[in-house]
């Protein structure tokens, strides 16, 4: 067995097949599948993913693997296969899929240097002046040089020097440093009595091992002898003491002590619910669910009660939550129950955390993991439940290469591991439900919310008719009051606004310009802290202008709403109202989020004021009012899932009221109130919507009755870009069925990003066994102009960002 399979980090369609190496007899043994190896490829030493140790080559000649990277597997035998299913699913390279399963630490750099191949004495001047003496140069360090590339290029021609490129591993773990006694305790005593007395903190050091020779923690040492590692360092050098490091992990949650929960006693409709889960666990049967509960229906209880089944069956358990749900509340949930038990990775937590926690899951520390898309790929090899918790969030789609969907994943873990997929929801996909239609996933239903609590009450309020009647603010006369009269009674109120759509961009009064991205084409947004205009697309800043750049009037103003503006609005109106504003801005610094939910949670603030980020898992009983302002903003993005989120977002947010005790109201301010997805909203009438949304998605051949597959051209020359995405089309009409729907050639909704322009061509279609060939195909015919000519093809086989 002397002959491993790699996939090699050469993101490149000729690339993407394994290759046979050599495993030097040094290794052999020791190389394993799922590792990752240094290999030789080309002139430059490159990672690669072994998936297969054998004994069978067609190859003579072979080279040899260079070094591991790790002794351990960081692959199991299980994401290779997958890593292999979702190349082939999302038509990515085999490597992008399995990057994507490995934390952000384990993703390999490489560092190029400078080799010396001759001897100093033959080196030409500038070589000898950027040599120095040494034998190797960072890279870097040519720039900073007298030295052109072409110079550095005839000079690697003449075989004086060469290019090598060095794996880095960005892993670190992090360690602490212990004391411990480097000899037999006589032998300290024997040192101590030779020790002479003056060398005070010397004698107190060894006097203290004497007594304690067990290691310790240096730090914890210096402070008991109120000394400083000077005093430690002569013992050190003598090797009386020695030091050892020992690995930790950067455990953000470490510090927390959670207050053990323990299980409800289930309602009734809960039993209903989580018998069948509990029956497929037992059987090792793979069974897909749909869990359809309304707000404050109890389903984290049943989530919680399968999993305690699967860690008393000695198996492991998945459970994805949105990012911005994922909150230190959600967090407390699974650590309440289940302790230490539970790993948590999520973005908020440094590179370094998330591999910590990774660890964990990999040595089999903790059985259960919580946490956003990626977690799907947990390295748990005895997997007994994956729960994928609001399951309609787009988040779970990833949005950058490779584009795979991490509710497809975790069926395709379940059906591996034999076990059962949860999908909970208030507000389930018309994809997801209309599987549940056809018993494709099974429907479990919770209707009543907990404590019987019935649904708040949703007030809709027309906002054409608050303005004609002279009410310019963005605060309706009821919301006003309602707010006012919550404040008196010393309970909470929500107020949530759209974050997309709603950012605030800046016009001039006089002409009407608006001022753009000059590399995009959106809308620069105000940032009022800074006083400067950015973009959200490319980062791109400048400042706020005093005139308009092309009337050069003083009139120019920013307009739309923000949450800051909503805030200053907000304090003049009810000036005594104490309110947290929970945005982007707000919640940068790590453990804002945190703090101020805790803040409204003690009751020091009567308005938590948000985005989308409040939208979610919050469970607030003293919350007795939400008010949105502007329901209508999500619908009239170009998407055809517009009416959809903004059916799920209106009843998400509804939700965070009156969950307890007290009874609940919602507000919801609109300029089209009557469309059905904001009126089906308030009635929370999900069936009825379910309905009418499938209807038109039938009627527009939109998913779930069509498939869908977006294909986005992207270059930096206009010409060129429509050029080639109207060959694609053709092609695609050449070789696609006749049944198949390709609309295009388009300018995609934002037609320039980062100077590039983009063009698209959507497929719609039923039924097209040939579709990944085809595609396969187009990547091989434009092969050298991605290559070459800086042209970017996006393949997207299930879009939900149509931008
Ligand atoms: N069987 C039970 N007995 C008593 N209380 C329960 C029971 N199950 C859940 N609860 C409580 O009811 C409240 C709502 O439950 P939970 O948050 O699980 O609902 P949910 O359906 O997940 O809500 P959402 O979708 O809004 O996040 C919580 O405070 C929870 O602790
Ligand atoms: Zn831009
Ligand atoms: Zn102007």
């Amino acid at each position: 067995m002397n002959i491993a399979r790699v996939i090699v980090d050469v993101p490149t369609s000729q690339t993407n097949r394994p290759f046979d190496y050599k495993i030097p007899d040094s290794l052999i043994g020791v190389v394993a599948p799922g590792m990752r190896v240094i290999i030789p490829f080309g002139p430059r030493k490159i990672m690669g993913f072994v998936l297969e140790v054998t004994d069978q080559t067609s190859f003579t000649r072979l080279k040899k693997i260079q070094d591991v990277m790790d002794l351990t597997p960081v692959l199991t035998h299980e994401l290779i296969q997958l890593g292999r299913w979702i190349s082939e699913t999302t038509l990515c390279f085999y490597v992008s899929a399995y990057q994507a399963m490995l934390p952000q630490l384990l993703k390999a750099k490489y560092e190029k240097e400078l080799w010396l191949l001759a001897e100093h004495e033959d080196l030409t001047e500038d070589l000898e002046r950027l040599f120095g003496g040494r034998g190797v140069v960072p890279y870097e360090e040519i720039e900073a040089s007298s030295l052109s590339y072409s110079q550095i290029q005839k000079r690697i021609h003449e075989g004086l020097v060469e290019v090598h490129y060095k794996v880095k591993g960005k892993e670190t773990k992090k360690k602490e440093t212990y004391i411990v006694p480097g000899i037999p305790s006589h032998r300290l005593e024997e040192i101590y009595h030779d020790t002479p007395k003056q060398a005070k903190k010397q004698r107190l050091i060894l006097a203290f091992f004497i007594e304690y020779p067990d290691e310790i923690l240096q730090k914890k040492l210096l402070e008991e002898l109120k000394t400083t590692r000077a005093s430690l360092k002569p013992l050190l050098d003598k090797e009386i003491l020695k030091t050892v490091y020992k690995e930790v992990y950067r455990d953000p949650y470490q510090q927390r002590e959670y207050e053990r929960t323990t299980p409800f006693p289930l309602t009734e409709e809960q039993q209903e619910a989580i018998e069948p889960v509990l029956a497929s666990i037992e059987d090792k049967r793979h069974v897909p669910f749909l869990l359809h509960g309304v707000t404050g229906s109890g389903k984290t209880e049943v989530y919680l009660q399968s999993i305690q089944q699967v860690l008393d069956d000695g198996r492991e358990a998945i459970v994805l939550v949105p990012e911005i749900a994922l909150t230190p509340q959600m967090v407390e949930r699974f650590k309440g129950r289940f302790g230490s038990r539970v790993a948590v990775l999520h973005s908020a937590l440094s590179a370094g955390e998330k591999f910590d926690e990774w660890r964990k899951i990999q040595r089999k520390e903790v059985q259960v993991v919580v946490g956003a898309r990626s977690a799907i790929f947990a390295p748990f090899e005895n997997i007994g439940i994956i729960i994928i918790d609001e399951e309609h969030e787009s988040s779970y789609k990833q949005e950058d290469y490779p584009r795979y969907h991490a509710r497809d994943v975790a069926i395709e873990r379940g059906k591996y591991h034999h076990c059962p997929v949860v999908l909970g929801s208030a507000t389930p996909t018309l994809e997801s439900f209309a599987r549940a239609q056809k018993d494709v996933y099974k429907l479990l239903t919770l209707k009543k919310r907990m404590n019987n609590a019935s649904m708040p009450e949703v007030e809709l309020v027309d906002m054409r008719k608050e303005l004609h009647a002279g009410n310019r603010s963005m605060f309706s006369i009821q919301l006003r009051e309602k707010i006012e009269d919550r404040i008196q009674k010393g309970e909470q109120v929500v107020l949530f606004l759209n974050r997309r759509g709603y950012s605030t961009f800046v016009m001039c009064r006089d002409c009407g310009e608006v001022k753009e991205c000059p590399h995009c084409d959106i809308a620069l947004t105000y940032h009022r802290k800074a006083e400067r205009l950015k973009c959200h697309y490319c980062s791109h800043e400048e400042p706020m202008p005093t005139i308009c750049p092309s009337c050069e009037s003083d009139t120019i103003r920013y307009f739309g709403t923000g949450t800051q503006k909503v805030e200053e609005s907000l304090n003049q109106l009810i000036p005594d109202a104490r309110i947290i504003r929970m945005d982007v801005d707000t919640t940068r610094r790590k453990g804002a989020h945190e703090r101020l939910l805790t803040k409204f949670a003690d009751k020091e603030a009567d308005i938590l004021l948000g985005t989308q980020m409040i939208a979610k898992g919050l469970d607030f009983g003293n919350v007795t009012l939400v008010g949105v302002l502007a329901a209508d903003s999500l619908l009239h993005l170009p998407d055809f899932r517009s009416s959809e989120k903004t059916f799920q977002l209106l009843t998400q947010v509804s939700g965070r009221a009156g969950r307890h005790t007290l009874p609940g109201e919602v507000i919801v301010q609109s300029y089209t109130p009557e469309h059905y997805s904001i009126e089906m909203a308030s009635q929370y009438d999900f069936e009825s919507f379910y309905k009418k949304e499938m209807k038109m998605r039938k009627t527009f051949r939109y998913p779930p009755y069509y498939f869908l597959t977006l294909l986005t051209v992207s270059h930096p020359n206009h010409l060129y870009t429509m050029d080639v995405t109207q060959k694609i089309v053709q092609f695609l009409r050449d070789h696609l069925s006749d049944q198949a729907i390709i609309l295009g050639p388009t300018p995609s909704p934002l037609t320039r990003i980062k100077d590039r322009y983009r063009y698209q061509c959507m497929i719609k279609y039923r039924n097209e066994p040939t579709l990944h060939k085809v595609m396969n195909r187009l990547f091989q015919i434009y092969e050298d102009a991605i290559q070459q000519k800086d042209l970017q093809l996006t393949i997207d086989f299930q879009p939900y960002q149509l931008m």
